[in-house]
């Protein structure tokens, strides 16, 4: 029997209107609804620009801002789970790079801050410090829908193998990134990452871009894709605003993790990977 979850990957064009990309966004969620999706996923930061100097301006408290309140709005009405992509939080004098997801009657599921900043320099070529102006989460977030465990991460946690490999422990079949790669890392790293976390772990793994804006300050390397617990990418987009629709089977977890048992395998009298638990 197919045990299965209808997933879209919503790539969206993200402008400088605020009220322009959520409402873009919403009007995405129920087009995927009427295609059958049960989870709609959508891009980091997708009512802002991508940029740190943007941050501070677009930023809204989650659950409470009014991105959050369309997106909730927007599950209930279309009764789908919602991946809200990524916007800028504030809390307090903090603000954080923040995912959270609704379910399909528009409650609040999961909040996921993300963990590892992007900073990085490769010279000449990009040069970027989201701790100038964010705050790290300091946690891992997994959730519950239609008896799938999923794991969230965004963007540069993608990088983090321990991070996928502990939610994988933990019980995920499938693993969600909405991220933002650019035209340096995004050819070389994008998929090349998404199918060694997905092998390494044996689940699905999702990434979720921003459509490409060439006259954006940070232009963004699309191709969201899905890749499958064997490694191999079964759908992945272009650079232009799309979306991708398709089906997370459990079964192929399984059909991995027991034809080729690493799981128990693993020589951790040897090494471990451990969560440490928050004091
Ligand atoms: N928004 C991000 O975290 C970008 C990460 C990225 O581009 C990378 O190469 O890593």
């Amino acid at each position: 029997m197919k045990r299965g979850l209808k997933i879209a990957l919503v790539q969206l064009a993200v402008g400088s209107d605020k009220a322009k990309n959520v409402a873009a966004a919403v009007q995405e969620i129920h087009k995927a609804k009427e295609k059958g999706a049960q989870l709609v996923a959508l891009p980091e930061c997708f009512n802002s620009p991508y940029g740190t100097k943007y941050f501070e301006e677009y930023a809204e408290e989650v659950p409470s801002g009014e991105t959050s309140r369309a997106l909730s709005k927007a599950a209930a009405e279309a009764g789908v789970c919602v991946v809200g992509g990524t916007v800028p939080e504030r809390c307090g004098s903090r603000l954080y790079n923040t995912c959270a997801v609704w379910d399909s009657n528009g409650k609040l599921l999961a909040q996921h801050r993300k963990i590892h900043l992007f900073d990085i320099d490769i010279p000449n070529k990009i040069t970027f410090k989201e701790s100038e102006v964010l705050s790290p989460g300091d946690q891992l977030t997994t959730f519950q829908f239609n008896g799938i465990k999923i794991g969230l991460g965004i963007c540069y946690d993608l990088r983090f193998c321990e991070m996928a490999h502990i939610m994988a422990k933990e019980g995920c079949s499938l693993l969600i990134y909405p991220g933002a790669f650019n035209m340096t890392t995004g050819p070389k790293h994008w998929q090349l990452l998404a199918r060694a976390r997905a092998v390494d772990n044996q689940l699905w793994v999702a990434l979720v871009s921003p459509a490409r804006d060439q006259t954006a300050s940070y232009v963004a390397w699309g191709h969201s894709l899905l890749v499958d617990p064997w490694g191999a990418v079964t759908g992945q987009l272009e650079h232009v605003p799309d979306a991708l629709h398709a089906t997370i089977d459990l079964n192929t977890v399984e059909e991995v993790r027991s034809q080729i048992p690493i799981r128990m395998q693993r020589r951790t009298d040897i090494y471990d990977t451990v969560k440490k638990s928050k004091q």
